[in-house]
């Protein structure tokens, strides 16, 4: 299911597809580069590079494919040759016929974002290809996230297998993306720059498109254009972290132990010949969804551009900032103890300055207007599996906040009533006066089909009313099969959209 018909949803949907428009990755590259045809230069990020007929292109990603349309349009006739990873189903999606005549192959791999075999036929052809590049080439690499699934190529020793159960394990025990790419760099022959010395002594341009917190180029996809060298030492580091010294796959961890022992002579790589280029993350979508909202007569809060931790704890701050907000109390309180007290319980990893800044915006618009209120964030929550169902973090996140938003408003409920009895009046606001969101910009939650979901301040109370019992689907990882079931809410099903800038949050107070 999609967006429903309601004007409340409408109104939701406009507002994420204003984000996810405005990172459209050939938008993107078309803003990034100009070519002057008349002395076929290309300028890009204060550089120029001469073209003729000396491109080869390779890309991996979710939002890979949009990129190579514009790319092919904007230098044809000078690639010589190109090859792309993208995930299975996104020609299905995106049609591909700007690319009959051009010389760029596009192969589909990595089904539900784990590396498979057609992925790894298409990295080794990539590598390849860029093994090829000579001196006056320009190998222009292509990169969005997704990246690391569909540029599979296992260290000596590992297998495909190897490496897919080491990163599921510590995925299920909710590594951060960062530490699983530190892992991943360390048991491939491609990424942690790998790539890039591969086309020495052609120059290599990386264009970028990020989906990590704070745009750390170098793990992006696992970095594969970014001159670095693999550190064992952290990796290892991470793994016993979660505990997994003892069950990750024996080659992957003798493979580790043996880099760890090597790795103190190893020289840094060189990058004379590699330039990289950031062409777009989540704050342009944030904004772009802040600017909608506005125009739709919202008071708009942008919270943060760097929401982590796990989904179900984000889940049940936004309530907790719901129901603050809706009882007015924020009026009342003393912000930094608020905060202090949230951040103990939860585990949340958001700047504190962005949580009292949001609060503090928020409250000078209860001072000052009446509008419609919508807070809007962006970032990538991480989901610790204890169950066995199917899932994903947005959907997880969204399902938590209707707990707590259920549990939250009925305390107050209690409280109200309490004070009505002794005489006193208090302004409330409604459950039904709140809607959330929370959809990945790639339109895939987790190994579902859905993006993400919608819930507002009745959904839970409604799956009570139904029979079901929410607390086991929460607690099972089952928020999937929750959200096909419930009445009243609902998971959000757009398709793969073609690009990939983390998620978007969306708060909508009335
Ligand atoms: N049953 C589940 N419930 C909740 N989350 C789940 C469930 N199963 C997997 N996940 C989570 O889904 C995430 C993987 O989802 P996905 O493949 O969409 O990752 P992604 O980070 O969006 O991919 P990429 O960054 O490579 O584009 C992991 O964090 C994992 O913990
Ligand atoms: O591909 C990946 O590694 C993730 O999407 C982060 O970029």
């Amino acid at each position: 299911m999609a967006f429903s018909s309601s004007p409340l949803h409408i109104l939701l949907s406009k507002i994420y597809t204003a984000g996810v428009e405005a990172v459209r990755p050939a938008s993107l590259v078309r803003q990034a580069m100009k070519v002057d045809a008349l002395s076929s230069t290309l300028h890009i990020d204060g550089k120029q590079y001469q073209l003729q007929q000396n491109v080869l292109v390779v890309g991996f990603g979710k939002a890979v494919l949009g990129m190579t349309v514009a790319l092919d349009s904007l230098l044809k006739g000078h690639i010589k040759r190109g090859i792309v990873s993208v995930p299975l189903g996104t020609t299905l999606q995106y049609s591909t016929e700007a690319l009959v005549d051009s010389n760029i192959k596009v192969i589909e791999g990595a089904a539900y974002n784990l590396p498979d075999p057609p992925a790894e036929t298409a990295a080794r052809e990539i590598l390849q290809l860029v093994g090829e590049a000579s001196d006056g080439d320009l190998v222009v690499a292509l990169v969005s996230g997704g990246g690391s699934a569909l540029l599979p190529v296992p260290g000596i020793g590992i297998s495909l297998e190897d490496k897919r159960k080491t990163i599921e394990s510590l995925s299920a025990a909710g590594a951060a993306i960062n530490e699983l790419n530190i892992i991943r760099q360390c048991l491939s022959q491609v990424k942690g720059g790998k790539l890039a010395a591969k086309a020495c002594p052609a120059q290599m341009l990386g264009l970028i498109l990020s989906d990590i917190v704070n745009d750390p180029l170098e793990y992006i996809a696992s970095g594969p254009t970014i001159p670095q060298l693999p550190d064992n030492t952290l990796a290892l580091k991470i793994i016993k972290k979660y505990d997994k010294m003892e069950s990750l796959p024996k080659p992957v961890l003798n493979h580790l132990s043996q880099l760890h022992l090597n790795s103190a002579v190893s020289a840094t790589p060189s990058s004379a010949h590699v330039h990289n280029v950031l062409i777009g993350n989540n704050s342009m979508a944030t904004r772009a969804a802040e600017k909608e909202a506005r125009s739709h007569g919202c008071d708009v809060v942008t919270w943060s551009h760097a929401v982590q931790g796990e989904a179900r704890d984000i889940g049940y701050f936004y309530a907790e900032i719901a129901c603050d907000i809706m009882n007015k109390k924020i009026k009342g309180i003393d912000i930094t103890e608020r905060i202090k007290t949230l951040t103990n319980s939860l585990s949340l990893s958001v700047p504190h300055e962005d949580i009292e800044r949001l609060y503090n915006e928020v409250l000078s618009f209860q001072h000052e207007s009446s509008n419609r209120l919508c807070i809007i964030s962006g970032g990538e929550p991480t989901v610790t599996l204890h169950g066995n169902g199917k899932g994903g973090r947005n959907q997880e996140l969204a399902l938590s906040f209707a707990k707590h938003i259920h549990h939250l408003m009925q305390r107050e409920l209690e409280i109200t009533t309490k004070q009505q009895e002794k005489g006193k009046q208090e302004v409330k606001g409604g459950k039904s006066n709140v809607l959330f969101c929370s959809i990945g910009t790639d339109g895939q939650d987790g190994p579902t089909d859905a993006a993400g979901a919608i819930v507002n301040g009745e959904s839970w109370s409604n799956a009570l009313r139904q029979g079901l019992d929410p607390d086991r689907f929460l607690k099972e990882n089952d928020s999937y099969s929750f959200f096909s079931t419930a009445q009243g809410a609902s998971h959000v099903k757009l398709g793969l959209t073609g690009t990939n800038v983390m998620d978007i949050h969306i708060l909508l107070i009335e």
